[in-house]
């Protein structure tokens, strides 16, 4: 089963918030959906979700449009952080209503996870911190066992334990199952070895959908030292330098070729490094505009 985002456009007051956005998402993958603040990416997933209908275009699984098809809402979940009816109930309450919308609702799996982080099911979510908030939700998106999980900055808020199972959830999730995850999330840290691709979100716009493990296999990250205080034109040329300091240069290539290792090679180095390379690295070095660098800090 395929998500098909065909050309949805949304607009919210007097914003574009979605403009022409089209992708197709398969289950098994981990997508990061990444911008700056205020791109649209809460709007895509409100969009996807039936939430907001779309101005234009469609959402589809397979070949089946979501908004004639209501039956299809059970195979995707959003847990919208905003929704203020949850903040009265209680868990139990919240899970019986889960368990009419999804009727694959997994019980054993929702009760083993809420053992596992010290929830009981009388507890008010009014009463949560925004951490606690953020580790249910999850919890609940997951017992729903909808193939497609949509998650809105999952992780803000949590502490680094906590973030650190959230986050092997989600990989258990995906490899055990025919499910995708899509996360939207503005501090690509948090992303880091978890995606396995990211669509980037620009002023509503889909502008970028990069495979990560492509990105990496072609990618380096390398520092050099020259004789002189003066940066190659060639690094300019081919790479992203991501720093300078004195005789060395640290720089990322988002496409290294044998023949641009000779090139390299050819400039004298009196010293060459490989460093490991970070999504952050990557994204610089694939991104032209600089002031889309602000969204890696
Ligand atoms: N209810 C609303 N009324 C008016 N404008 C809105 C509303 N909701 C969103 N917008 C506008 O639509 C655009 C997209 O907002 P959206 O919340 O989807 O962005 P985002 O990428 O999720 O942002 P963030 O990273 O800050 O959560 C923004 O310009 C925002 O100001």
């Amino acid at each position: 089963m395929t998500l098909v985002v065909d050309k949805v456009s949304k607009r919210i007051g007097h914003q574009q918030a979605l403009d022409q956005v089209s992708f197709r998402v398969q289950p098994g993958q981990i997508v990061g959906v990444i911008g700056r603040n205020g791109v649209g990416k809460t709007s895509l997933f409100r969009t996807i979700n039936g939430q907001y209908l779309a101005d234009d275009g469609a959402v589809l699984l397979d070949d089946q449009v979501l908004v004639t098809h209501p039956a299809l809402r059970t195979q995707l979940c959003f847990v919208d952080p905003t929704a203020n009816f949850f903040r009265g109930a209680t868990i139990k309450q919240i899970e019986w209503y889960y368990q009419q919308a999804y009727p694959q609702f997994d019980t054993e799996k929702f009760d083993g996870l809420l053992t596992r982080y010290h929830f009981t099911k009388s507890q008010k979510l009014r009463r949560f911190s925004k951490g606690m908030f953020g580790l249910f939700t999850i919890i609940l998106s997951v017992a729903t066992n909808a193939p497609y999980l949509f998650l809105d900055e999952p992780l803000d808020g949590l502490d680094v334990l906590i973030r650190k199972n959230i986050l092997g959830i989600l990989i258990d999730e995906v490899a055990g199952s025919n499910r995708a995850i899509l996360i939207a999330s503005h501090n690509l840290v948090e992303l880091e070895g978890v995606i396995d691709r990211a669509l980037m979100l620009k002023n509503g716009r889909l502008v970028n959908d990069y495979q990560l493990e492509e990105m990496r296999e072609n990618a380096r990250k390398l520092q050099l030292v020259y004789r002189d205080k003066v940066v190659p034109a060639l690094l300019r040329e081919h790479g992203h330098v991501v720093h300078v300091s004195g005789r060395v240069i640290v720089v990322v290539f988002e496409n290294y070729t044998p023949a641009l290792q000779a090139q390299l090679a050819a400039t004298n180095p009196v010293f060459q490094e490989e460093l490991p390379l970070s999504l952050t690295d990557l994204f610089m070095a694939n991104l032209t505009d600089q002031a889309d660098y602000e969204i890696l800090s």
